[in-house]
């Protein structure tokens, strides 16, 4: 039997700023770069129990120079050793896959800067939407790697599992675009609901909105409240358009709306082709059978952020609109893990050939 101490250690993520990691097949050296920030903080959450990834570097900016157990106390138990370090000291001869955590439009150059045998779960924006022009439209400047967005695989796993095998560069979709397509496309795939009448109500913790100051997003001006954003204008609907036209064959356009409270996609359709709600449970159910992560929530239960909080669950069901030939899709998750970091080691297991549910199959913590 092992000590306690044994036990610990084996538990532990090693970090280090001039640690070397042993190469081996089973274990990936991970960098998360941008660790100081909200999503890099539950990329390295997840990946403490991960017996498949040893941490070998966590980066921040402004951070940079602080103990990761100082940036995030609640980590302490995972960060025993080193530093948060700049990316530009990070020895990438002693990595095998980054998770890169980092803000939308500074993330192309670095990644672009990155050794080539690098395996990489982008977080951010950066490389998701297929048409650098739409990525110039919506992000405000050119695509600073097209080349790169070429290679990139979208990374909306239970719907691209084959091509995340065998992706170098994959980009992690966005928390909206994750609520709204795992119901959606199996959907439209089978023509069970109108491409044309599509409106979206979103409502996202504000932790989406990251880790960096900013006065909107004050306790003061948020808690015990609602506000939409982003009404008509949010940039994730071209990634979510992006995504539907796919599963549709033909373009699609759809009304969204986000809001700051807790991450759910409060979906309004129109049936098509002799479709009921039932029907639509039921082609969900049959399309996401056996996935570890999706469930379809028993006919008639509401599905609650509180259920899927801190897991990488998403919960959906479908209900009878009050008018005659419409439903309502409820999906929720929680817009750190399935929303972000869960879904981004979700497919790294699958790019470094792990089994896919590693490190990730803990339940929600409630209440
Ligand atoms: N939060 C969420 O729910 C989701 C976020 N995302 C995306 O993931 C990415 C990270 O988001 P999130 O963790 O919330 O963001 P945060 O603002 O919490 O963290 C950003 C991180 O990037 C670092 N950073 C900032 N600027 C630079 C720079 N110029 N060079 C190097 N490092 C830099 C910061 O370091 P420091 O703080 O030390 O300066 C910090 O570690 C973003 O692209 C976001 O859009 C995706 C899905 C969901
Ligand atoms: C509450 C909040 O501000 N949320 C972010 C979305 C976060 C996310 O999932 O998406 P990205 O990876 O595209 O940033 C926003 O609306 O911009």
């Amino acid at each position: 039997m092992k000590t306690a101490g044994a036990q610990r250690a084996a538990v532990r993520p090693r970090v280090g700023r001039k640690m070397v990691c042993k190469a081996s097949a089973d274990v990936a050296r991970v960098a998360v770069l941008g660790a100081s920030g909200y999503t890099g903080a539950e990329v390295v959450r997840l990946s403490a129990l991960h017996p498949n990834i040893t941490i070998a570097a966590l980066t921040g900016e402004k951070q940079a120079g602080k103990s990761f157990a100082e940036v995030f106390p609640h980590l302490v138990s995972a960060s025993n050793i080193g530093a948060l370090v700049k990316i530009a000291d990070v020895d990438f001869d002693q990595v095998d896959a980054v998770f890169c955590c980092l803000p939308h439009a500074t993330t192309q150059q670095i990644i672009k800067s990155l050794p080539t045998n690098l395996k990489i779960v982008d977080l951010s924006a950066d490389f998701r939407l297929r048409d650098v022009n739409t990525y110039a439209q919506w992000y405000g400047g050119e695509h600073a790697a097209p080349e790169l967005q070429e290679e990139a695989v979208y990374g909306l796993t239970e719907l691209k599992r084959e091509e995340v095998k065998k992706a170098r560069l994959v980009a992690n979709p966005g928390c909206y675009p994750t609520t709204v397509q795992i119901p959606l496309v199996p959907l439209l795939e089978k023509g069970l609901i109108s491409k044309d009448d599509i409106i979206i109500d979103a409502k996202s913790g504000v932790s989406g909105a990251g880790r960096a100051a900013k006065e909107s997003n004050l306790y003061t001006e948020i808690a015990e409240g609602i506000n939409a954003y982003g009404v008509s204008s949010h940039r994730h609907m071209p990634e979510i358009e992006q995504g539907l036209s796919d599963a549709a064959g033909a373009d699609v356009r759809v009304s969204f709306t986000p809001h700051l409270m807790g991450m759910q996609s409060t979906i309004y359709v129109k049936l098509e082709n002799g479709a009921t709600p039932d029907s639509l449970r039921a082609e969900l159910e049959a399309r996401y059978a056996g996935e570890p992560f999706v469930r379809i929530l028993p006919k008639g239960v509401v599905p609650h952020t509180r259920h899927v909080r801190g897991s990488n669950f998403c919960f959906i069901n479908v209900f009878p609109d009050r008018i005659a030939g419409r439903a309502i899709v409820i999906c929720v998750i929680d817009n750190l893990v399935k929303g972000a970091s869960g879904q981004a080691l979700q497919n790294l297991n699958l790019v470094m050939g792990f089994p896919e549910t590693t490190g990730l199959l803990q339940l929600a913590m409630f209440p």
